[in-house]
C-alpha cells in the first residue's frame, strides 16, 4: 500500500514529520511512502503548485497524507500558480468530494475551548463538506463595470448530481452515528442553496431512519457557539463548510486539533489537518501536530482498512493529552517534536 506524503509549506513539513514518526512506530507491514512537492514549495522548485509528477503520484497512491499549502511569498502570483491551487487541484482531479471533519472535545481540553467547558463538553459532531464544487470552482475574474469601477466575481453553483452525492455522504455518516443530519445552506437568499435544499429533501426519502433538519448558515454559525451539542452530522457546501469547520475547531479547543478525510468513494482518500500552513509560526516549533497525527489515524481507518491501528493512534493522542501534553495553542510550552514524542511514548 502506497502512501503519498505531501508536506507542503509553512508548518506542513513539521507536522507531517510527526505523523510519519507515529506511522513508522506502528511498523505496519507493506506500507510504502513516496514524497511529492506541492504548494509554494513546488512552485519554487519547479514553477507549478501541483506539478504533473505530484498528480501522477497522487493518482497511484492508496492514500495521501497532506500537510498544508500557502506561502505569503506567493500571494501576488496569478491565481492558477498560487500554492492553494495544489489542494484545490488534488480534490478536483481525484474527485475527492466528501470532506469529513469531525470535531469532538477531548475532556482534558474542555478548558481550552473558547466556549464554557460545559458547553464545549457536549460537542461531538461531524461536518461533511462538499469539496468539488461551489464558488471555489466557479468562473471567476476581474472586469470593469459600465461606470469604470473594478469588479471581482466568482460564480457560485451546484448541480443536482453534485448535491445528491454529498447528501448521500451526509445521510450515510448520520446513519453510522446518532441518526441526525442538519443541512446548512442559505436558501433564503441563494438559488444555489435552494437547489441544495430541494435535492437534500429528495435524497432523504432513501434514509427514513435519519432525522433531517435544515438551517441557514448564519444561524448555524450562531448555534455552533450557543449549543453545539445539538449537532450530530452537518452537511454543507464547500464555502460554508470551510468556515464552519474553522469555527468548530475553536469550540473544541484549537485549530491544531481538527483532522480530516476527503474521500471519492473509491477507497482512496486525502488526509490533512483542517488548518493551513500557519506562516506566522512556521519554523518556531510551535505547531501542534495532533491534527495531522489524527488525520493519519483517519487514513488508516478509511483508506487502509486498519481500524485497530487507527484506534491505537487516537488512544495515544488522548493519553498524551491526559498526561498533560500541551503545545502553545493548547496553553502549554511543548514543541512540535515534543508533542510527537508524547504520543509515541504512549502508543
Ligand atoms: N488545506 C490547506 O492547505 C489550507 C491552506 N491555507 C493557507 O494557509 C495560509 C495561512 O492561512 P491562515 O488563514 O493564516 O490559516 P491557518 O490555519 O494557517 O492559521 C490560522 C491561525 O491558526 C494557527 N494555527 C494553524 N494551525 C496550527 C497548528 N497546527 N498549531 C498551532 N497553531 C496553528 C496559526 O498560527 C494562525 O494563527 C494561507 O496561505 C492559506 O491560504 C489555509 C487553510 C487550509
Ligand atoms: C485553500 C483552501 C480552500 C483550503 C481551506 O481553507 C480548507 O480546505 O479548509
Ligand atoms: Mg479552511
Amino acid at each position: 500500500m502506497l502512501i503519498a506524503l505531501f508536506p507542503g509549506d509553512g508548518i506542513g513539513p513539521e507536522i507531517v514529520d510527526q505523523a510519519k514518526r507515529v506511522l513508522d512506530a506502528l511498523a505496519i507491514d507493506g506500507l510504502t511512502y513516496e514524497q511529492g512537492l506541492v504548494g509554494g514549495a513546488a512552485y519554487k522548485a519547479v514553477g507549478h503548485p501541483l506539478p504533473p509528477e505530484t498528480l501522477e503520484l497522487a493518482r497511484r497512491a492508496d492514500a495521501i497524507l497532506f500537510g498544508a499549502v500557502g506561502d505569503p511569498d506567493c500571494d501576488a502570483l496569478e491565481r492558477h500558480l498560487r500554492p492553494e491551487q495544489a489542494i484545490l487541484g488534488l480534490r478536483k482531479e481525484l474527485g475527492l468530494f466528501s470532506n469529513l471533519r469531525p470535531a469532538k472535545v477531548f475532556p482534558e481540553l474542555a478548558g481550552e475551548s473558547a466556549l464554557k467547558p460545559e458547553v464545549a463538553g457536549a460537542i461531538d459532531l461531524l461536518i461533511v463538506r462538499e469539496t468539488n464544487g461551489d464558488v471555489y470552482f466557479g468562473e471567476k475574474g476581474f472586469r470593469t463595470t459600465a461606470d469604470g469601477l473594478r469588479e471581482g466575481y466568482d460564480i457560485m453553483s451546484y448541480n443536482e448530481a453534485e448535491v445528491r452525492r454529498i447528501a448521500h455522504s451526509g445521510f450515510q455518516a448520520a446513519q453510522a452515528r446518532r441518526g441526525k443530519l442538519c443541512s446548512v445552506d442559505k436558501a433564503n437568499v441563494l438559488e444555489t442553496s435552494q437547489l441544495w435544499r430541494d435535492v437534500v429533501i429528495e435524497v432523504s426519502a432513501d434514509y427514513p431512519d435519519v432525522a433531517l433538519s435544515h438551517m441557514y448558515v448564519d444561524n448555524a454559525a450562531m448555534q455552533l457557539v450557543r449549543n453545539p451539542g445539538q449537532f450530530d452530522v452537518i452537511v454543507t457546501g464547500n464555502l460554508f463548510g470551510d468556515i464552519l469547520s474553522d469555527q468548530a475547531s475553536m469550540c473544541v479547543g484549537s485549530i491544531g486539533m481538527l483532522a480530516s478525510a476527503t474521500l471519492n468513494g473509491s477507497g482512496q482518500g486525502l488526509y490533512e489537518p483542517i488548518h493551513g500552513s500557519a506562516p506566522d509560526i512556521a519554523g518556531t516549533g510551535k505547531a501542534n501536530p495532533l491534527a495531522t497525527i489524527l488525520s493519519a489515524a483517519m487514513m488508516l481507518r478509511y483508506s487502509l482498512d486498519l481500524g485497530a491501528q487507527a484506534d491505537r493512534i487516537e488512544a495515544a493522542v488522548a493519553k498524551a493529552l491526559a498526561n498533560g501534553a500541551r503545545s502553545a495553542d493548547l496553553g502549554g510550552a511543548m514543541t512540535t517534536v515534543e508533542m510527537g514524542d508524547a504520543v509515541l511514548a504512549v502508543l
